[in-house]
């Protein structure tokens, strides 16, 4: 392969030698040779004067030989080229070597480059000197020798050219040999650089493979670091966790150290015990000799509580059967007479009538002044019973028209009569049994009547502290102490209350929400279980008798919200507060119920006040006071109306009650008729100013006391 740019640059040679090839030809040479010589001696004689004699004479000697030396002398540098013959060049030589110099016949050209030296010699010869024959002959021996020198050439040139053909032969076979080890280096080139290009490929995925493992190796560092750090993180918490263990151990061997000690100690203490213990046995075993006699005596025992509690149950219906005979014999309307007392506000209202004006006012109660206002202010009321407390009686004077004072007596009996010392607590304790029947399914009404500051509201709601709580707060209170007691007996009871007033004839809400009650209730009445109900108004459930006290309060503040916008109404509407109770015998301890079932209501009612309307308010101008009153009194007749028809249809059998003749008889219709219980209160003032007033609501209470209503019933429902 290095040969072949050798061998290419060797190309400008060759062709020199190309153009030369002709001249090498033995005939052209020979002509050419001839030329030159010619040519050189015309452009001798060009230099000089066109003598022939001064060629002879300028070169006398001189042979062809020269021009062939010229020839050679430039040829002498075509030994080297022929060294390095190409294709076309073997050619032309094959060309000249077909062409063999040793043709007798000259070339055309030969002639023709020879007509300018026959020319000369033409030229010469007219001068025909024998110098110029001379001249001729030597040109002819000289021609010879040429021509000889031409053979002897053109031999040796034969032999070069054997010698070049033998050369481009073997340059040939060598170009062959060389073209083959071009072709095999070329495919081998295009093999090593095919694989080259493999290897880049190679290479270039090794390198991608490379770096792809590179970042692998460094994600694995990374992720060894990581690991690393998390092994060393984990052996110091091991480490710590080695040194709590330590720590844990050395204490625990501390401990176990102790309780080694102490484990002495107890096995001690366990023998000293096992000795103990066999000893207790043996008294357990006799204590399991007293308990089996015990048990024995206790399921006796057992027995005979299961037989007392049949025995109470019994005794209970009998009980509640006797009590229901009692009130019943005392009557199911009773009466019930409470005087207050003086209090320090009426010396105060009355001071004008007293004989020492103004002095009453600075007496305080219990002090000389304020019992001797007392006494003026009083009303002769005696109370002659102190057995059975059951009479009272009034004493008025009067003078007559003749100016004689006239003393008038009246005397009253009642179920009870309380004197103005009497406290709440003794009022209630005649009452409690009624409560006490309420529990056992009747309909129980209790009624405050008395002219207004008699003492209604102080009897049935009393004052804040417990001594001073009226009859609502007790009876409740006691109704859920019997119903706690029943429960011993097998009964179980749900209780809820409602608080309403009756104003004008319309019915309010005490319990209600919002200031003021504008919903229309309605009375209902049920005929099958004897119940009442009043629509659209709060019923609260009752759970402890302190919740009562609360709704008092509540009920309070709603007639004081009232009073304000109409004038003192307390004094002038009836309060009805109602406690429903309903019971179900559910049985005690194992002891299967009897499935009674009992509803009974309590209704305490704060009657309004019962004075007469006055004749001159009545002229007044306040109207809406005089329809108050006569509303009042409209409602208050209507209920002795009501308790009056009660007693004749008691004595004659058949009798209309007209209990719609006002909202207070037809709201009490089912605690007024035969299957409830009624006590009336009678309220009364002690001051002589109220004298009147009193003897009229003496009168009333007289007349109910007198009425005898049927026979109470039980509102009792069987399961
Ligand atoms: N037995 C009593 N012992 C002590 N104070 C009493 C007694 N009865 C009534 N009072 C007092 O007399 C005043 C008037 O009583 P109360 O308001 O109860 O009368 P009332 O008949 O309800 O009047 P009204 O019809 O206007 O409501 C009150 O201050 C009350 O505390």
């Amino acid at each position: 392969m290095s040969r072949l740019p050798r061998l290419r640059s060797s190309s400008p040679d060759r062709t020199h030698l190309a153009s030369d090839a002709g001249p090498s030809l033995p005939g052209r040479t020979t002509t050419s040779l001839k030329r030159k010589a010619i040519i050189e001696e015309e452009e001798e004689a060009g230099d000089q004067p066109r003598k022939l004699a001064a060629v002879g004479a300028t070169r006398p000697n001189r042979p062809l030989q020269p021009s062939r030396t010229a020839t050679n002398t430039r040829g002498a540098a075509l030994p080297k080229p022929l060294t390095k013959p190409r294709a076309p060049t073997l050619t032309q030589s094959t060309r000249g070597t077909s062409a063999p110099p040793t043709s007798s016949k000259p070339p055309t050209r030969s002639t023709t480059s020879r007509t300018p030296a026959t020319r000369v010699v033409s030229g010469a010869r007219p001068a025909s000197r024998p110098s110029d024959d001379k001249r001729f002959n030597e040109l002819q021996t000289q021609l010879t020798s040429i021509e000889a020198a031409r053979a002897a050439d053109a031999e040796r040139l034969a032999r070069d050219m054997e010698a070049e053909r033998n050369k481009v032969a073997e340059l040939q076979a060598n170009h062959l040999a060389l073209s083959r080890e071009l072709a095999t280096a070329k495919s081998q080139e295009l093999n090593q650089r095919r694989e080259l290009v493999h290897a880049s490929d190679e290479i270039e995925n090794m390198k991608k493979k490379h770096l792809r493992e590179v970042a692998d190796l460094e994600a694995d560092i990374r992720k060894r670091d990581r690991e690393l750090r998390e092994v060393n993180e984990d052996l110091r918490l091991c480490r710590s966790d080695l040194e709590r263990e330590r720590e844990t151990v050395s204490s625990l061997k501390n401990t176990i150290s102790h309780q080694s000690t102490a484990q002495l100690t107890l096995t001690t203490q366990n023998h000293t015990l096992e000795a103990q213990s066999t000893a207790l046995q043996s008294q357990i075993d006799a204590y399991a000799r007293t308990v089996s006699e015990l048990t024995l005596k206790l399921e006796s025992t057992q027995k005979q509580v299961d037989d007392l509690k049949k025995e109470a149950m019994d005794s209970e219906l009998v009980r509640r059967k006797l009590h229901n005979m009692v009130q019943e014999l005392k009557g199911n309307i009773r009466v019930f007479c409470r005087v207050r007392p003086v209090l320090p506000s009426d010396l105060t209202t009355y001071a004008a009538s007293l004989s020492t004006s103004g002095s009453a006012s600075s007496g305080s109660e219990g002090s000389l002044d304020f019992e001797k206002s007392k006494e003026e202010l009083q009303a002769n009321l005696a109370f002659p019973d102190t057995r059975d407390h059951k009479e009272i009686v009034v004493s008025s004077s009067s003078s007559s028209a003749t100016g004689q004072e006239r003393k008038e007596i009246y005397n009253f009996g009642f179920d009870r009569v309380f004197e103005p010392d009497s406290t709440q607590a003794e009022v209630f304790e005649e009452i409690s049994q009624l409560a006490q029947s309420c529990t056992d399914g009747y309909n129980v009404c209790i009624f405050a009547y008395g002219q207004t500051g008699s003492g209604k509201s102080f009897t049935m709601e009393g004052g804040a502290t417990d001594s001073s709580a009226g009859m609502i707060p007790r009876a409740v209170e006691q109704v859920f102490r019997v119903a706690e007691e029943m429960k011993s007996r097998g009964w179980e009871y749900k209780m809820e209350g409602q608080f309403l007033e009756i104003y004008n004839e319309t019915i309010n809400d005490l319990l209600g929400k919002g200031e003021f009650d504008k919903k229309k209730h309605e009375i209902k009445h049920d005929a099958k279980t004897g119940s009442t109900r009043v629509t659209d108004v709060e019923v609260v459930p009752l759970t402890s008798p302190s919740q009562v006290k609360s709704l008092l309060a509540i009920a309070q503040s709603r007639r004081s919200v009232a009073a304000t916008l109409m004038n003192e109404r307390s004094s002038r509407s009836h309060s009805v507060f109602t406690l429903r109770i309903s019971g179900v015998n559910v049985g005690i301890d194992g002891c299967v119920g009897t499935g009674e079932r009992c509803e009974g209501s309590l209704n305490l009612v704060d009657l309004a006040g019962s004075e007469r309307l006055n004749v001159s308010f009545a002229n007044g101008a306040d109207k809406e006071r005089v329809r108050e009153t006569q509303n009042i009194n409209k409602s208050l007749s209507a209920l002795g109306d009501v308790i009056a028809a009660l007693g004749e249809k008691g004595e004659k059998g058949e009798k209309h009650i007209p209990y719609r003749n006002s909202k207070l008889t037809y709201l009490l219709q089912n605690s007024l008729s035969g299957n409830s219980k009624t006590l009336m209160v009678l309220n009364l003032s002690p001051l002589a100013a109220h004298l009147q007033e009193s003897l009229t609501s003496l009168r009333f209470a007289t007349k109910v006391n007198n009425t005898t209503i049927g026979t109470a019933k039980k509102q009792v429902r069987t399961s």
